[in-house]
C-alpha cells in the first residue's frame, strides 16, 4: 500500500495552470524527487501534498484515505521542511529545539538536544541567538528536527540543501537514506543535483505559460 498518493492534482495560480492532473504514489522506502525550473510549481505541489493548501482539482491520499478526512492522523505522520525555517531568530538553538519538541509532542532531554546539535556541527553555539548564526548554521538548527523526530513516516522537503556546505549536505543525505531504509518515504525538491545513494523516482514539472 502506498503511503502517499497524489490523485489527478491540478493547481492554478493567477490564472496560470501550474500543473494538470498529476498522479503519482510513494510507498514506504521510496524517494520522489520533484524537479523543474523556478516558478514551475514545485513548492505549490509540495504544499498541496502537506494539506496546507487545497488543490483546484484532485486529492491527496495518505494510506489510501483522503487527507481531508484524516488530517490529524496525517499530520502526526508528516514532517514538512519548507522555505520558512520555522525557527525563532531571537531565541538560541537549544531554546528553539526545546520549543519545537514541546509543540510536536516529542520528548527529549537537553542532553539529547545537545547531542543532536553536536552532530550538526553546532558545538559551542547552542546558546547563541539564532540571528547571530550564519545562514547555513541557522538551517542546521532547523534541520535538527530530522534527528529529533523519528516517528513521522512522510517527509516533504522543499530545497533542504539550501545554504548547506558539502559536509552538511552529506549529513542530511545520510539522514534521508536512513529514514528511507527504516520504511519512511520522502518527497523533495532541490535545485542541486541529487547525490543520494538510493533509487529515486523523478517528477519533472515544466514552466507552463
Ligand atoms: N500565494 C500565491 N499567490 C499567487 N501566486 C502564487 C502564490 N504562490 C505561488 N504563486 C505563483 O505560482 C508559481 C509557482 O510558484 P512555486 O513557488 O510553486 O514555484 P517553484 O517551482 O517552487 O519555484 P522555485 O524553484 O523558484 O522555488 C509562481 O509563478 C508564483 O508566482
Amino acid at each position: 500500500m502506498p503511503l502517499l498518493c497524489a490523485h489527478q492534482l491540478s493547481v492554478s495560480k493567477r490564472d496560470r495552470l501550474l500543473f494538470n492532473e498529476i498522479s503519482f504514489s510513494v510507498a514506504a522506502g521510496e524517494l520522489m524527487y520533484v524537479k523543474g525550473p523556478n516558478g514551475a510549481g514545485k513548492t505549490s505541489l509540495l504544499r498541496v501534498l502537506t494539506g496546507l493548501v487545497s488543490p483546484d482539482e484532485g486529492a491527496v491520499l495518505f494510506e489510501e484515505q483522503n487527507i481531508v478526512n484524516c488530517r490529524e492522523q496525517y499530520h502526526q505522520q508528516l514532517l514538512y521542511f519548507g522555505h520558512a525555517l520555522g525557527v525563532n531568530r531571537s531565541l538560541n538553538a537549544l531554546e528553539n529545539l526545546r520549543y519545537w519538541c514541546a509543540q510536536h509532542g516529542v520528548q527529549h532531554t537537553d542532553a539529547e538536544i545537545y547531542e543532536v546539535l553536536g552532530l550538526l556541527g553546532l558545538v559551542g553555539l547552542e546558546d547563541v541567538t539564532v540571528s547571530h548564526l550564519s545562514a547555513g548554521q541557522q538551517r542546521r538548527v532547523a534541520l535538527a528536527r530530522f534527528w529529533l523526530q523519528t516517528s513521522a513516516s512522510v517527509w516533504i522537503l522543499d530545497e533542504p540543501f539550501t545554504a548547506l556546505d558539502v559536509q552538511g549536505i552529506a549529513l542530511l543525505n545520510n539522514r534521508i537514506v536512513a529514514h528511507l531504509q527504516q520504511g519512511g518515504c520522502v518527497v523533495m525538491t532541490s535545485h542541486q543535483a541529487l547525490d543520494v545513494d538510493y533509487p529515486t523516482q523523478e517528477l519533472q514539472l515544466e514552466y507552463r505559460i
